[in-house]
């Protein structure tokens, strides 16, 4: 799961640094920050009318979506993928420490 994703944020950064014809992560970026917070938020929407659905296949087809998305955010936005990874990796730590330390749960 995670390679998967490092290796669509990689492709996606490599369509912002070498353009490829008829690529739709080149539209994205040639449309621009506002057109891709659009998508991000339609996505989003997808996600969220699949689920309240119960159709779990179009859950996953759109999570995918809105995945694809986020990542082209975050390549516009100039943040790399480490950031998040790293990110994800310290709430792990720290909702290990939680677990232990039940005193601490509703922080
Ligand atoms: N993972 C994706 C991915 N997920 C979703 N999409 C596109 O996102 C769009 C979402 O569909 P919509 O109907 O909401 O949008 P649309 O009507 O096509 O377009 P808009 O006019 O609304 O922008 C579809 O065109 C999908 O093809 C993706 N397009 C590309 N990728 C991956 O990105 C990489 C680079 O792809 P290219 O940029 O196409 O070379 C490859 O690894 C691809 O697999």
């Amino acid at each position: 799961m995670t390679q998967a994703l490092i290796e669509l944020y990689k492709v996606i950064q490599d369509r912002k640094d070498s353009p490829k014809e008829g690529s739709y992560t080149n539209y994205l970026f040639t449309k621009g920050l506002d057109k891709i917070l659009k998508k991000v938020g339609e996505e989003a929407t997808e996600v969220v009318i699949a689920a309240k659905n119960e159709d779990s296949a179009e859950l996953v087809y759109e999570t995918a979506d809105l995945l694809y998305h986020v990542w082209v955010l975050l390549v516009e936005k100039g943040i790399p993928y480490e950031a998040i990874t790293e990110e994800l990796a310290r709430r792990e730590g720290l909702i290990s420490k939680t677990t232990e330390r039940p005193e601490i749960k509703n922080l």
